[in-house]
């Protein structure tokens, strides 16, 4: 049998490429979404294209909907070797703004979501006793500071925090943990804080996205495609000894 990923907010986005990135790696994949009919859109997608996939309905800020997922994916290819905790939802507001609604709403998805994914992962991955790559999406924002991001930024910040406890944790059962770092790619979740910060900042439609465009070095955008390479790498044998690192693929806008 192959080796199986899930991949939570698989239905579309970076999560979608991602999927597709493994399922031609020869993964079979697991799409976990909270938005069953776009994931099963995808799903049939996938199958046109000869990969293997299942879609899931899943809230990953549920706890026992992360676990249901993970059974349902040992039910229906065998295992999970791999799971990526890419789902996350953005807020653009300034600190002095955010509300305990909005705090608590973000936090329950990037954090909490995060957290119960790691813990239906690790329970797995330990019971086939033979290894296991978590890997977390992170961000830019979560090693440095986006005006207008905070609460989002300070998800990201703990997502950062938890992939290295987890790494340490999980490291005697030859479980790795890593997080991709990306900058700013062409998705939903970028139209939306376009249209946030525009309101904000009195700016016109697309300007805000323009903004940070034009402080890419390598100037372009970037797209699901560029960081599903590096998720491809750390879901590889060749990431074997790599556990621990948030990684950034940003097009060089945070050097260290
Ligand atoms: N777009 C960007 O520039 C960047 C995105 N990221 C991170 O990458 C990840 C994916 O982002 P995008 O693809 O841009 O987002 P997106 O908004 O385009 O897609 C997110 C997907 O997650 C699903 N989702 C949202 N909440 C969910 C929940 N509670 N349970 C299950 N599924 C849920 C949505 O239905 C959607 O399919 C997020 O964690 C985001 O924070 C990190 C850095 C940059
Ligand atoms: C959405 C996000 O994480 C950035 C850095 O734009």
């Amino acid at each position: 049998m192959g080796k199986v990923a899930v991949i939570t907010g698989g239905a579309q986005g970076i999560g979608k490429g991602i999927a597709e990135r493994l399922g031609n790696d020869g993964f079979k994949i697991v799409i976990s979404d909270m938005n069953i009919d776009l994931a099963q859109e995808t799903v049939k997608e996938f199958k046109e294209a000869n990969i293997d996939a299942l879609a899931v309905k899943g809230n990953v800020s549920k706890q026992d909907e992360q676990f249901a997922v993970v059974k349902e994916a040992v039910d229906k290819f065998g295992s999970v070797d791999v799971f990526i905790n890419n789902a996350g939802i953005d807020q653009v507001e300034a600190v002095e703004d955010i509300t305990p609604e909005n705090l608590e709403k973000i936090f329950n998805v990037n954090v909490f979501g995060t957290v119960y994914g790691t813990q239906a992962a690790a329970k797995q991955m330990k019971k086939q006793d033979n290894g296991g790559k978590i890997i977390n999406a992170c961000s830019i924002a979560g090693k440095t500071a986006f005006e207008l991001l905070g609460a989002y930024s300070a998800t990201k910040f703990a997502v950062h925090g938890l992939t290295q406890v987890s790494a340490k944790e999980l490291a005697q059962f030859n479980i790795k943990v890593n997080a991709y770092c990306p900058g700013i790619v062409g998705t939903g979740m970028w139209d939306r804080i376009d249209e946030g910060m525009v309101e904000y900042k009195g700016m016109k439609q697309g300007e805000a996205w323009q903004e940070q465009v034009d402080n890419i070095p390598l100037q372009r955008s970037q797209t699901p495609e560029d960081v599903a390479s590096l998720v491809s790498y750390l879901a590889s044998s060749d990431a074997d000894y790599m556990t621990g690192q948030a990684i950034n693929i940003d097009g060089g806008i945070e050097v260290h």
